[in-house]
């Protein structure tokens, strides 16, 4: 039986996109491994599954595996691609999606960027998680990197260069690193302005993106956390660009940017490994 999917990137962060139809099939790590190998399968960093909502004011529910097959509770720019196909699809601007990091209200506004609120980051080394009482503004490790959770865990690095460290070779050992019991996504972060950074991340699963949204999330609140800009900064990545604002009112993490439909197929799931 075939699949249809959606195939779609946010700043070059790509998705492949299908309801829950695949989930008949036997939707193991092994399988979306398969599906998200970009000489194998179809390709993408993320591989995302909807489903209906089970909470009420949800319209979707939306769950994100990275291409090693992990299952992460927050995907920032696959939220502005599961926002922009409901708009698509149901003419409506405004929905609400249901994460395992909780309800993500997001709009479309007329020149078709998605905002997206992200919530509110979590601050304490427990929730990040972390493997032991630590200030998570200084972690104990080389590089002083600070941490947050936006429903996944981030370490972020402030470098005074983006030359200064190579995510490829340091991110595979920091993403593993035993102080991160469920692995990291690890930022790697050069301040700009007071209203600007630049940023790279390896991301946990999936390795280095051409952009990461919970990621610039997380650099602009640990960013802001150390006094190094404001509470609206935006985030420049290989892929483009997000802005973000940490909003003080309520401390939610505001995430706005584009959101890209590159085509639509379909697949045989069981012509995949499972
Ligand atoms: N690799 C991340 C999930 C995808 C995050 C990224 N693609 C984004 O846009 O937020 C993790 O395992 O937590």
């Amino acid at each position: 039986m075939m699949i249809p999917f959606s195939k779609m990137h946010g700043l070059g962060n790509d998705f492949v996109v299908v309801d829950e139809r695949v989930a008949r099939h036997g939707l193991t790590p092994v399988r979306i491994a398969a599906l998200a190998d970009r000489h194998r399968g179809i390709g993408c960093d993320q591989f995302v599954v909807l489903r209906p909502a089970c909470r009420e004011g949800a319209d979707v529910f939306v769950r994100f595996f990275n291409a090693d097959g992990s299952e992460s509770g927050a995907c920032g720019n696959a939220s502005r691609c599961v926002a922009d196909l409901l708009w698509r699809g149901d003419g409506r601007r405004r929905n609400v999606l249901q994460t395992r990091a909780g309800l993500l209200p997001a709009a479309v506004d007329e020149a078709g960027l998605v905002t997206v609120d992200m919530g509110p980051p979590a601050l304490d080394w427990g929730d990040v998680p972390l493997a032991e009482p630590v200030d998570t503004l200084h972690l104990p490790l080389p590089g002083d990197p600070a941490a947050v959770s936006m429903g996944n865990p981030h370490a972020t690095f402030f470098l005074a260069d983006m030359l200064d460290l190579d995510p490829v070779v340091a991110g595979p050992l920091l993403e593993h690193d035993p102080l991160f019991p469920e692995r990291a996504n690890i930022g790697f972060a050069q301040v700009l302005s007071r209203e600007a950074m630049r940023l790279r991340v390896w991301e946990r699963g999936s390795g280095l993106t051409l952009a990461c949204g919970s990621g610039a999330c997380a650099a602009v609140v640990n960013a802001v956390r150390r006094g190094l800009v404001a509470r609206t900064c935006r985030v420049e990545m290989d892929g483009g660009a997000l802005s973000i604002t940490w909003r003080e009112e309520d401390g939610h993490v505001l995430m706005t940017g584009p959101a890209t439909t590159s085509f639509v197929g379909s697949f045989d799931p069981e012509a995949y490994p499972s």
